[in-house]
């Protein structure tokens, strides 16, 4: 389970509610909206020992050089995972091609990035087979307009299934995301990503407001259900309540360490 926190008092609560990953990311700022670089260094000092952190470069144009510099800067605060937004919108696959080439000038340097792909506008699957030649740790949907519903009313499950299979076969850390709500977490989980990714469905209010502690714990204890039914049914070892990261996800989350 990833949970998006928008700001260091709400890491800490996930991080003590068992959060797998920790998205650092500001939600007033739209879909991937970034924390300053000099908080992302603080909640490394603060929380890095205990969680996997991940943090975003922004909703920043498809402009290589721009998208360099930011996953440079972000990397420099000793975050574990940047996550870049590929926005389709506004770029033709040509020009995401030339970000993702110009990207693996980042990973060649030990930066994990995590590329984010929006559902909500034209996927580009060619652009998988690039993202893993350019060195990245994992690829991510997620949906850009906030208002446009969650992830399944933009993809259809067989499409979902599809594109957790190409990343993972391409040895990627492969995460599903957008507005999901408790309602997805089971079909989501029968697909077996790495992860799930929440912000929405974690506050009191929408994603906006406050991180709640009490929705934070439900939505947790559902993934965990839904992952070890999902591994059951694939036959391999059933992760526990007690040892969640024994789960093919959390070792291979645990790797990205
Ligand atoms: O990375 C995951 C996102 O923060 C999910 O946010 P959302 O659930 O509000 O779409």
């Amino acid at each position: 389970m990833l949970a998006s926190v928008a700001d260091l008092d709400e890491a800490m609560v996930a991080v003590e509610q068992g959060a797998d990953l920790v998205d650092l990311k500001d939600p007033t700022r739209g879909a991937l909206g970034a924390w300053p670089v000099e908080s992302v260094r603080a909640a490394v000092e603060a929380l890095g020992d205990r969680a996997l952190l991940s943090a975003t470069v922004g909703d920043l144009p498809v402009d290589p050089e721009s998208l360099v510099e930011a996953a440079r800067r972000m990397a420099a605060t000793g975050v574990a995972i940047v996550k870049i937004g590929f926005f389709a919108a506004s770029a033709s696959l040509d020009e995401l091609a030339a970000a993702v080439r110009a990207l693996a000038a980042v990973t060649a340097e030990g930066t994990r990035l995590v590329a984010v792909l929006m559902a909500d506008q034209e996927l580009h699957l060619p652009l998988l087979p690039m993202l893993a030649s350019a060195g990245f740790k994992g690829a991510m949907l997620d949906t850009a307009d906030k208002a446009a519903g969650p992830l399944s009313r933009h993809l259809s499950a067989p499409a979902l299934a599809d594109f957790v299979d190409r990343v993972r076969r391409l040895s990627m850390l492969c995460g599903l995301a957008g507005s999901l709500r408790q309602s997805d977490i089971a079909p989501l989980a029968a697909l077996a990503p790495d992860y799930l990714g929440f912000r929405g469905a974690l506050c009191g209010a929408g994603r906006t407001s406050r991180l709640d502690p009490l929705k934070l714990a439900a939505i947790r204890q559902a993934v965990r259900a839904a992952s070890n039914r999902a591994t059951a049914t694939a036959g391999k070892q059933v992760a526990t309540d007690e040892m969640p990261t024994s789960s093919s996800a959390g070792i291979r989350l645990a790797a990205a360490r």
